[in-house]
C-alpha cells in the first residue's frame, strides 16, 4: 500500500529550526573539490538523494572521498579522474547531470550518464550542443537532446569562445563554467550566454564558489571569461543551510508564526534567500540577521495578501508562494516560471491540479500560474508526482486550518529527508 502522511490542522508554529545544507552549494563544492589540487574538508554538507548521486558518481570516477554524516573529505584529482570508463546513474539530480557532463566532456574518458525516467525527459540539448561546438564528442543515446548521454574521449578544446542558451536551465552555464578553468586555452574561455538567462542567481553562486576554489571569472554583460587556471582547495568549507528548504518554514512563520530559521540569512550566497523579499510583499513580517531569518504574520491584517510577481530568479522557492496563495486574500499570479515545466515534474500542471483540490480557481499558461483562493479552504489528499517540493509545499496547506494528506511523502528525500520530522518539531498547536 502506498504511504500517506497525515498532517493535522496547524494553528501555531514557533521556535527556531535549523536546516540541512544547501543542495546547490553541496553539489558544486563536491565537484570543485574533486577538480582541485589538495584536500577539501566539507562541513554541513547536505545528506540527501541529490548529494548521494554526486558522491556516488565521484567515487565511481575514482575520486577518494570519505564521508562521516554531513562531513566529507575529498582528495582532489585536479580533474584527472582515475577511472576512464564508467556508467554513471544520477537519479533525477540536475545539479549532478549538467555539471558532470561538462566536467567529463574533456577528461579523456568514455562515460555514460543516465538517470531515472524523468531525468530522461529533462533537457540537455543546449549543453550538449555547446560542448560539442568546442570539440567534445557527446551523443544522446535515446531521444535527441536528452539523457542518457555517451561521452567519447576528448581532451582538446577547439575554440576560445562557446555559446550556450540561457532560457531553459541555468545549469548549462554553471556546468560549462565549472569545467572551463581546467580545459580553457591559455587566453581563457569566453562563455557567451545567448538570450535570456533564467535562474541567474545560480550562475552567480557558481562564480562565487569557483572563487573560493581560486578561480576568478570576469563578467562582461553576458560574456563570462574563465581563465586557464587550476582549482586550489580552500582546505575547509562550511556549507550554509538550504535557502529553498528554508522557504517552507519561513512561509509557516508568516502564516501562523513567528518562526526563526538558522543557517541562512542576509549574507547568504543563495538566490533563494531573496524568497523573504517576496514574502514581505504579502504583508508578512520579516527580520533578517547575518545567518538567520525570522518571519511572522502580517501586522496590517488577519491575512497575507496575494501578489503578482515575476519569479524567474527564484524558481524553486516560488513554489512556496503558490502553496500559500490559497490562504491569502485576493489572487496570486506567478510569472516567468516556464522552467517549472522541465523540473522534477511539470510543476505548473501539478500545482494547478493540486490547488484545485482545496477549492482554488486556477488559470495557467506556458510560463504563468494564477491562483484565486477559495472562500472556504477544503482539506485534501495531495499527489506529489515524485517531486520533493510538491510534497513540502502541499504540507503548508495545513496552516490554513484543514487536515491534509501527502501521498508518497518519502519523495522529500531528494533534498530534505527529515522534512516532516522538522515540521512536527515547530508545531505548537
Ligand atoms: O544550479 C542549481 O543549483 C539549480 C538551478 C535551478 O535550476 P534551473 O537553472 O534549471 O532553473 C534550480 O531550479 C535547481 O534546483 C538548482
Ligand atoms: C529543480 C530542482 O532540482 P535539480 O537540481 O534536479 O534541477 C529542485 O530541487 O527543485
Amino acid at each position: 500500500m502506498e504511504e500517506v502522511r497525515v498532517i493535522k490542522p496547524i494553528k501555531k508554529v514557533g521556535g527556531t529550526v535549523s536546516l540541512p545544507g544547501s543542495k546547490s552549494i553541496s553539489n558544486r563544492a563536491l565537484l570543485l573539490a574533486a577538480l582541485s589540487r589538495g584536500t577539501t574538508h566539507l562541513k554541513n554538507l547536505l545528506v540527501a538523494e541529490d548529494t548521494d548521486m554526486m558522491i556516488g558518481a565521484l567515487k565511481e570516477l575514482g575520486v577518494k572521498l570519505e564521508q562521516h554524516g554531513d562531513e566529507v573529505i575529498v582528495q582532489g584529482c585536479e580533474g584527472n579522474f582515475p577511472v576512464k570508463r564508467a556508467d554513471l546513474f544520477l537519479g533525477n539530480s540536475g545539479t549532478s547531470m549538467r555539471p558532470l557532463a561538462s566536467a567529463l566532456a574533456f577528461s579523456g574518458g568514455e562515460y555514460v550518464l543516465d538517470g531515472v525516467q524523468r531525468m530522461r525527459e529533462r533537457p540537455m540539448g543546449h549543453l550538449v550542443e555547446a560542448l560539442n561546438s568546442i570539440g567534445a564528442q557527446i551523443v544522446c543515446l535515446g531521444e535527441q537532446g536528452f539523457p542518457p548521454l555517451k561521452i567519447y574521449p576528448s581532451t582538446r578544446i577547439t575554440s576560445d569562445v562557446v555559446h550556450v542558451k540561457g532560457n531553459v536551465s541555468s545549469q548549462f552555464a554553471s556546468g560549462l563554467l565549472m569545467a572551463a578553468p581546467l580545459v580553457a586555452p591559455s587566453q581563457g574561455l569566453n562563455i557567451i550566454i545567448d538570450g535570456e538567462l533564467v535562474s541567474s542567481p545560480y550562475v552567480s553562486l557558481t562564480c562565487k564558489l569557483m572563487a573560493r576554489f581560486g578561480v576568478i571569472v570576469s563578467i562582461d554583460v553576458e560574456t563570462y571569461v574563465v581563465p586557464s587556471h587550476p582549482y586550489i582547495s580552500p582546505g575547509e568549507m562550511m556549507v550554509e543551510a538550504d535557502a529553498s528548504s528554508a522557504s517552507y518554514f519561513l512561509a509557516l512563520g508568516a502564516l501562523v508564526g513567528p518562526l526563526t530559521v538558522k543557517g541562512v540569512g542576509r549574507d547568504s550566497l543563495q538566490g533563494d534567500a531573496a524568497f523573504v523579499e517576496y514574502l514581505a510583499k504579502t504583508g508578512a513580517s520579516v527580520i533578517r540577521g547575518e545567518n538567520w531569518i525570522k518571519t511572522a504574520p502580517s501586522i496590517y491584517g488577519p491575512k497575507l495578501q496575494g501578489i503578482d510577481e515575476d519569479f524567474r530568479q527564484i524558481p524553486d522557492a516560488a513554489m512556496t508562494i503558490a502553496a500559500i496563495a490559497p490562504m491569502c486574500e485576493g489572487p496570486t499570479t506567478l510569472r516567468g516560471i516556464a522552467s517549472w515545466r522541465v523540473k522534477e515534474t511539470d510543476r505548473i500542471e501539478a500545482m494547478a491540479k493540486e490547488l484545485r483540490k482545496v477549492g482554488c480557481q486556477i488559470t495557467s499558461g506556458s510560463d504563468w500560474l494564477r491562483i484565486v483562493p477559495p472562500e472556504k479552504l477544503q482539506g485534501a489528499t495531495f499527489d506529489t508526482y515524485k517531486d520533493h517540493r510538491m510534497a513540502m509545499c502541499m504540507s503548508l496547506i495545513a496552516a490554513g486550518g484543514v487536515e491534509v494528506e501527502i501521498r508518497d511523502p518519502g519523495c522529500v528525500a531528494k533534498t530534505f529527508p527529515d522534512y516532516f520530522e522538522r515540521l512536527a518539531s515547530v508545531i505548537k498547536e
